[in-house]
């Protein structure tokens, strides 16, 4: 049956699903249906249909999301949403490396789209990556015929985007464990020049930028790696969560310093105005300090080895600094930093330790970064490693 209400399809119904996109998209009039692979997730989503978002700055509100339904990623009815004129947008929040597993689906319902003349449709994938919904499109490609191909190139946006709200782990004693909790921050910003409908309507915050590089590496660079570096920090002195290390001394000195290196070098690339950067990073500091947020320095680090890679938060920025000639030894004990976060539930910790103890530390951090050998930087990380190593708590 179709809705009334235009439709929205966000895939991931966890902190930020929850937190942020889906909610932004259900104030602007969207009914939205949340895709989980989650059974209990969706069950208790169908039951309920709303949950409150509870904004954790200093003046404490709330906001209600109400008329939302969800379905399993794997149902018939996922395929009618994607095939449904009254879906306008479809967006995602499964983490970067589940974006190859939710391609097939969409592929398939582009399809059934096509074949039901249902016009043209915006997707924006919401992960923290640079490029995310361009390797989403790429998945999808590699499901279709050629000619789905050429119908889905001239109807279908994959549009990137920024996507900013620290969202940490829900807490367990609300009536409802829908109930998530949110910085007040937020902040969306999609590349308008890949759409190919007018996303009507009006998505309430969001904003159409033709120029969303500056934003992108802005976001990644600066908030997601200082956040890293915090956490691996914090991991090695035994903190758990984020506002409590980021008191440390130590580590607020190193973080503060990391995002003054990775500053110089994106002022640099993107024409940034110092002192409007200067501002950004003290919102940034602040933003970690948020004592309210209680974010856990195990979501934080999660997967060291995306986290590690070239072009992500800590390797981009470091790169960026040194091909400009700039200083980057705080961002380079960050990096080192990493390579000792060990967390049992995560899979990708566990394997760079392995790494570690089969290849040598000199030889893994070549491997995982793509820093040269004998290197001056791949130098400064494995240096950094060793004085992080003796001192560490945790090991
Ligand atoms: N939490 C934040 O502060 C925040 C902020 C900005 C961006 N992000 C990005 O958003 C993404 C999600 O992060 P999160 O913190 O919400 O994580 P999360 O673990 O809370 O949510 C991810 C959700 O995706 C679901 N999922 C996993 N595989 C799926 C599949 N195949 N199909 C459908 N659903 C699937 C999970 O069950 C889970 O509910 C990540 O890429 C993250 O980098 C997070
Ligand atoms: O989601 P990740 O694992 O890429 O990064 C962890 C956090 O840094 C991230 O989720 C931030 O909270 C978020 O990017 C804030 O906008």
């Amino acid at each position: 049956m179709p809705h009334a209400k235009p439709k929205a399809l966000h895939f991931g119904a966890g902190n930020i699903g929850r937190g942020f996109i889906g909610a932004l998209l259900c104030k602007s009039g969207y009914h939205v249906v949340f895709s989980d692979v989650d059974k209990d997730l969706v069950a208790e989503m169908n039951k309920r249909n709303s949950y409150t978002i509870r904004i954790l700055d200093n003046g404490r509100h709330t906001e209600s999301v109400s008329g939302i339904s969800a379905a399993l990623p794997w149902s018939d009815d996922i395929i009618c949403d994607l095939a449904d004129p009254d879906t306008r947008i479809v967006t995602t929040a499964v983490g970067a490396t589940v974006l190859q597993e939710i391609a097939p689906t969409i592929a398939k319902g582009l399809i059934a789209r096509h074949q039901a003349d249902a016009g043209p449709l915006n997707v924006i994938a919401c992960e923290n990556m640079v490029r995310q919904t361009e390797l989403l499109s790429k998945y999808v490609h590699d499901h279709l015929p050629p000619d789905e191909s050429a119908w889905v190139d001239r109807n279908i946006g994959f549009a990137n985007c920024s996507v900013d709200r620290i969202v940490p782990p829900g807490e367990d004693d609300n009536d409802n464990p829908l109930d998530v909790y949110v910085e007040g921050f937020r902040e969306w910003v999609v590349d308008q020049t890949a759409l190919r409908a007018k996303i009507e309507p009006e998505v309430l915050g969001m904003q159409l930028t033709e120029d969303l590089w500056g934003y992108v590496e802005r976001k990644l660079f600066s908030l997601n790696c200082g956040h890293a570096i915090i956490a691996y920090l914090g991991f090695l002195k035994g903190y758990r969560t984020i506002d409590r290390a980021v008191r440390d001394d130590e580590i607020r000195r190193i973080t503060h310093a990391a995002l003054h290196e990775g500053g110089a070098a994106l002022v640099r690339k993107h024409g940034f105005h110092p002192s409007e950067h200067e501002e950004y990073i003290t919102r940034i500091m602040d933003r970690y300090l948020n004592p309210n947020l209680r974010d856990d320095v195990f979501r934080v680090g999660r997967q060291p080895l995306r986290k590690l890679g070239k072009g992500d938060r800590l390797l981009g920025p470091l790169n960026m600094a040194k091909g400009y000639g700039l200083p980057y030894d705080n961002l380079a004990i960050g990096v080192a930093a990493a390579f000792l976060f060990r967390f049992k539930d995560d899979e990708q910790s566990m394997q760079l330790g392995k790494k570690v103890e089969d290849l040598g530390i000199e030889r893994a951090v070549v491997d995982v970064t793509g820093l040269e050998q004998g290197s001056e930087e791949a130098k400064k990380v494995v240096d950094a490693y060793h004085a992080l190593h003796a001192r560490s708590t945790n090991h």
